[in-house]
């Protein structure tokens, strides 16, 4: 890891208008916000992946701040500019598409609260993503309701549009499940430490174990334009509702508690210990659902094929053939970086050309749309190439 160049607080200044403000140092860039100064590159404890310190004025000495979200891979080279006085934007040179646009939050709402929390320094990491993802769909309900069997017809029937999040759970397999498929089957103490880290959207104990969403199960559905479909408990639901993610929220009811009853032992899946429990469970997650402000739609799954069109009727899918949905590359791809400045609002990307007039190397990224962030996707970014006589190209959809 190379050193950081020497630093005197004094000298710190706060406007970055320009290419000056970009002070790199081979695989290390140093980047000033406020009168904070970080350095990001070099490679954190895994050495897989780009690393930060943060010199910490209040005590003169450098500290390791903890790192939320995924991180970004090490690059053979990178850019990094500080956008606002929250984030610092990251360009990393000769990296796939997907994997070239990251944000590294310093003093975002969520850092300043997970600084609070935590007691200690906080930053975290966002990837940039063109476009928008739709709106997730939560589906809720109790156990053995049918939510598993929706699910399935409708990402059967609508392969491209929709993605399942896969959860995490402490909970034993079933015969036919598959690891990374149904879920990510963990342990405790593994799971409670990635909640400690913050891997996680929501996570709830139900019916004697863990179970939680991590943000990239969510993430990684949309980087491949599907819409996701979370199947969680009330309590999940609960706890997204109070996040940030915008979401459609459906609870699916059973016809009658004998009918659930019937349907969670033809299921054969658990022990008469495991239904008793369930069925207990059931009794207040539909009183819970019933709350206002929680679910937007309730269904009953008495007919399979009823609900299930009653179903893709909410979602707007009734007269829908998959085949008609396009789903929307989302990633960026970009040649060799050779400079990166801001001018005003707009970053210059220069991959060849030695100035901007001989500019058919260069590109403009239009961050001012920007939505999300971290932990996880900041979306709506846009990249255009400039034009060697004057305007911008066609938006490029994917330059790798
Ligand atoms: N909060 C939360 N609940 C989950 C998650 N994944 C699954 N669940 C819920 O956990 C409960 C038990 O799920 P599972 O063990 O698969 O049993 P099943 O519902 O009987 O098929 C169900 O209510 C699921 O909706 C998750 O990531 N978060
Ligand atoms: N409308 C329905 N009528 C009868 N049986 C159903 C219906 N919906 C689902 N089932 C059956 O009930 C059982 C539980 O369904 P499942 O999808 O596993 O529930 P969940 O995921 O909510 O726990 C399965 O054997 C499934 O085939």
């Amino acid at each position: 890891m190379g050193e950081a160049p020497a630093f005197l607080f004094d000298d710190l200044q706060n406007g970055y208008e320009n290419e000056l403000d970009l002070v790199c140092s081979g695989k290390e860039t140093t980047i000033v916000v406020g009168k904070t100064k970080y350095v990001i590159g070099g490679y954190d404890d895994s050495a897989l992946s780009l690393g930060v310190k943060v010199f910490d004025n209040s005590i003169g000495k450098w500290v390791y701040p903890k790192v939320l979200g995924t991180k970004p891979t090490v690059s053979s080279d990178h850019w990094a500019l500080p956008l606002c006085e929250d984030r610092i934007l990251v360009i990393k040179n000769g990296s796939t598409a997907g994997d070239s646009i990251w944000f590294l939050e310093v003093d975002t709402p969520i850092v300043r609260q997970q600084s609070k929390v935590l007691g200690s320094k906080v930053v975290a990491w966002s990837k940039g993503v063109k476009g928008y993802a739709g709106k997730p769909i939560i589906i809720s309900g109790p156990s053995g309701v049918g939510k598993g069997t929706l699910i399935a017809k409708l990402m059967k029937e609508f392969p491209s549009m929709f993605g399942f999040s896969v959860s995490h759970t402490t909970r034993a397999p079933r015969v036919k499940e598959t690891d990374g498929v149904h879920y990510h089957f963990t342990n405790h103490s593994v799971m409670e430490q990635e909640i400690k880290d913050g891997k996680f959207l929501e996570f709830a104990s139900v019916h004697g174990n863990l179970y939680g969403t991590s943000i990239e199960a969510v993430e990684v559905v949309a980087d491949a334009g599907k819409r996701c479909i979370l199947d969680i408990d009330v309590q999940g639901a609960r706890s997204v509702r109070a996040s940030s993610l915008d979401a459609i929220f459906i609870f699916i009811c059973p016809p009658s508690f004998e009918e659930l009853e019937k349907r969670l032992r033809s299921r054969g899946s658990e022990t008469e210990e495991q239904i008793q429990k369930r069925l207990r469970n059931a009794k207040g997650e539909l009183d819970q659902a019933r709350l206002p402000g929680l679910f937007d739609h309730i269904l009953v799954n008495d007919d399979l094929e009823t609900c299930y069109k009653s179903l893709k009727n909410l979602l707007g899918l009734h007269d829908f053939a998959d085949n008609t949905y396009e789903s929307v590359p989302k990633k960026f791809g970009l040649p060799l970086v050779h400079s990166v400045s801001k001018v005003g609002s707009e970053i210059y990307i220069n991959s060849g050309a030695a100035d901007l007039q001989n500019a058919k190397n260069s590109f403009v990224l239009d961050v001012s749309s920007r939505k999300g962030g971290a932990p996880g996707r900041t979306r709506g970014l846009d990249l255009y190439p400039i034009c060697p006589f004057g305007g911008f190209a066609d938006r490029i959809e994917d330059l790798s």
